[in-house]
C-alpha cells in the first residue's frame, strides 16, 4: 500500500463511476421508483421501490460473498450464515479499530436528494426496475470510491505516523483535514473526470474522425454533461472522501 497504489486505485475507480453514471443517464428520472407507496406506509415494506431493490440485490450480493473483501461495504448489511463463493482469504491493510468508518447514509441521501434530478431528464418511462438496478451500481461505485479514504488515510498515517498522532491525540479535525489535503490533486482528479466524461460519453460513429469534446462544442453531443461529474467530484466525492480519512484517523489510535 502506497500513495501511488491507493490513487491508481482511486483513478480506475473514477471509470467505474463515470459509465455507471452514463448508464443512469439513459433513464428518465422515473420519480415513482423513489417514492414510498401510500399502501406500504407503516409495513415492512415502508421504502422506496429503489431502496427495496438495493436492500434485495444486496441480499443477494451478500450471500455471494461480494462483502468478504472490506473495500466494500453495503448500505443494509444483511446477515448470513454463509456464504456461496469459493473462501478467499482478504487481508486488509486497514487498522481494524477504524476499518467500520463508512458514509454510506449521506452517499445514500445525497445520490437521491441532490444528484440525481441532475443527472436524469424529467420523465416517467416506467422502466423502474433497470432504472434501480443502474442506480445500484451508481451507488455501489461512489461507495467503493468514497470509503476508500480509508485506505488513503491509513498510507497517509503511516507515511506520517509522529504529525498524525498528535493531531489524533487533540481530535483536531481542522488540523487533520490540513494535513492531508492536496489541493494539486484534488485539482488534477477533477480536471480527469470531468475529461473522462468527454470521451467515454461522446457519440461515436463509423464514419468520421471520433468527436474529441472541446470546451466549444454544445454539451448536448455527451450523454452526460462533463460540468456535472465535475460537479460530482467537486461538491460530494472529494468532501466526502475526506471526511472518511478524518474520521478513520479519528478512530485510528483505538
Ligand atoms: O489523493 C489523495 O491524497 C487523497 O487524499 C484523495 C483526494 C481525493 O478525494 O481525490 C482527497 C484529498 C486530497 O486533497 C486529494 C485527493
Amino acid at each position: 500500500l502506497s500513495l501511488d497504489t491507493v490513487r491508481d486505485f482511486l483513478t480506475r475507480e473514477e471509470d467505474t463511476i463515470v459509465f455507471s453514471i452514463i448508464e443512469r443517464a439513459k433513464y428518465p428520472l422515473n420519480l415513482p421508483a423513489y417514492e414510498v407507496p401510500a399502501y406500504f406506509a407503516g409495513s415492512r415494506h415502508d421504502a422506496s421501490f429503489a431502496e427495496l431493490f438495493v436492500r434485495d440485490s444486496e441480499a443477494v450480493q451478500t450471500k455471494a460473498g461480494r462483502y468478504q473483501n472490506q473495500e466494500e461495504i453495503p448500505f443494509f448489511p444483511f446477515r448470513v450464515p454463509f456464504i456461496l463463493s469459493p473462501s478467499y482469504n482478504f487481508t486488509s491493510d486497514l487498522y481494524p479499530a477504524a476499518a467500520f468508518v463508512n458514509l454510506n447514509d449521506e452517499i445514500w441521501s445525497i445520490y437521491f436528494n441532490q444528484f440525481l434530478s441532475l443527472l436524469a431528464k424529467n420523465g416517467d418511462d416506467g422502466n423502474y426496475a433497470a432504472t434501480a438496478a443502474s442506480d445500484f451500481l451508481c451507488l455501489q461505485a461512489l461507495s467503493k470510491r468514497i470509503n476508500y479514504g480509508r485506505y488513503v488515510a491509513e498510507v497517509k498515517f503511516r507515511g506520517d505516523p509522529q504529525n498524525y498522532t498528535t493531531l489524533i491525540r487533540n481530535k483536531d479535525k481542522d488540523a487533520l483535514m490540513k494535513l492531508l489535503t492536496s489541493e494539486s490533486q484534488e485539482d488534477v482528479v477533477k480536471r480527469r473526470v470531468q475529461k473522462k466524461a468527454m470521451v467515454f460519453g461522446q457519440n461515436v460513429t463509423s464514419n468520421g474522425p471520433v468527436e474529441t469534446g472541446d470546451s466549444n462544442s454544445s454539451q448536448a453531443s455527451f450523454k452526460v454533461d462533463p460540468s456535472l461529474v465535475y460537479k460530482l467530484y467537486d461538491q460530494w466525492v472529494i468532501p466526502l472522501t475526506k471526511q472518511v480519512e478524518v474520521e478513520y484517523l479519528l478512530h485510528r489510535l483505538d
